[in-house]
């Protein structure tokens, strides 16, 4: 039987579970931590599975052609100089996609119905009732249209909020008002009131909103960051939320994870915090993309779509 390393660096029980579930999905195949693989075995595979990959192990594999990420996110794999020459095939799974428009829809929902505000009125005992807006009267603005941020378009649109998207092109295939490459970002953002952030992290995007994009953004526009940390200057946040200019924010991804103790984050009482869980992979429906992804390999010597090297993702 066909032996496939498995290149993990992660959290033993979530290690077991991939395991289990990869060997279902695969049964033809003997799929193995690669710290089971000799040397001399190693250097024959010709692709992996990989999930937080350490480069000493990756080094071992010297002549895979790809590897499968179980991860969306590859921003630390594409600057890895073991992977340089490798095809990265990254997780793009429908179910996660829906998993991700579940959550956006959720804290969109949070933020339109102003629960942050009436939890702290309950805190106040303050009996207060604010107009209510309706949702086509919101804006939400959704950077990135991508898997993720197409699906959680729809799910926008669906309850009838006015949805507009950015991305670097201008071509679209939702029905929302598209904005395109930097000359717009600024226009878009000054149309929001609720923005979402759903870009990969690469070199353009690391700290795309700055302090003078968070001050683009329409007054009292709250904002959504599903992605990665680095996109957004959390310091440059905070002070656009302690003048007001800004009204909340929820942050579901961070620089250190989980999040350092003293971290001014936790205690700021217009952030709602998250612990990475906006888009948690399901493990089950992942295997059977890497499933399909390995079978159509192994049957015509197909390598899936991969990882664009110069665009960083
Ligand atoms: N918080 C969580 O639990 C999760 C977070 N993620 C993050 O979400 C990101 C997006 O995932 P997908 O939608 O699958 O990615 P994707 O590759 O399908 O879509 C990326 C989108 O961003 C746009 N984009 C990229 N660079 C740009 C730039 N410089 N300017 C303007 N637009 C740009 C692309 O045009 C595209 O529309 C992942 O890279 C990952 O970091 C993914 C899964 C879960
Ligand atoms: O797929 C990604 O990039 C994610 O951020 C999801 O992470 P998780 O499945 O929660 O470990």
């Amino acid at each position: 039987m066909q032996q496939i390393p498995f290149i993990a660096d992660i959290d033993a029980h979530e290690h077991a579970l991939w395991l289990e579930s990869l060997k279902v999905a695969l049964p033809e195949l003997e799929i193995l931590p690669s710290t089971d693989f000799s040397d001399a075995r190693a250097r024959e595979a010709r692709f992996a599975i990989v999930a937080n990959p350490k480069p000493s192990e990756l080094r071992r594999f010297s002549s895979l052609i790809w590897v499968q990420s179980l991860w969306a996110g590859v921003e630390k794999m594409v600057r890895m100089p073991e992977l340089e020459n490798i095809a990265i095939v990254r997780m793009q799974d429908p179910e996660l996609a829906r998993i991700m428009a579940e959550a956006v829809l959720a804290w969109t929902l949070y933020l339109h119905r102003d629960m942050p505000l009436y939890a702290r009125q309950q805190r106040e005992q303050l009996w207060r009732q604010h107009l209510y807006t309706p949702t086509s009267e919101r804006t939400v603005g959704i950077l990135g249209t991508g898997n993720l941020g197409q699906a959680a378009a729809r799910a926008l649109m669906a309850n009838g909020f006015d949805v507009c998207t950015w991305s670097r092109s201008p071509d679209q295939t939702e029905q929302t008002r598209h904005f395109a490459g930097k000359a717009q970002l600024d226009e878009m953002l000054g149309n929001c009131d609720i923005l979402v952030i759903l870009l990969p992290l690469t070199e353009e995007t690391q700290q795309l909103l700055n302090n003078d994009r968070l001050a683009a953004l329409k007054p009292g526009a709250s904002l959504i960051n599903f992605a990665r940390a680095a996109i957004v200057d959390y310091p440059a946040l905070m002070q656009q939320l302690d003048c007001g200019a800004l009204k909340h924010a929820v942050l579901d991804v961070f620089e250190t994870e989980p999040l350092p103790a003293d971290d001014p984050l936790w205690a700021h009482p217009d952030i709602t915090l998250l612990p990475h869980i906006s888009g948690p992979t399901d493990i089950k429906s992942a295997s059977r993309i890497v499933q399909a992804n390995i079978r159509r390999y192994l049957a015509d010597g197909d390598v899936p779509e991969a990882v664009d090297y110069r665009r960083g993702y």
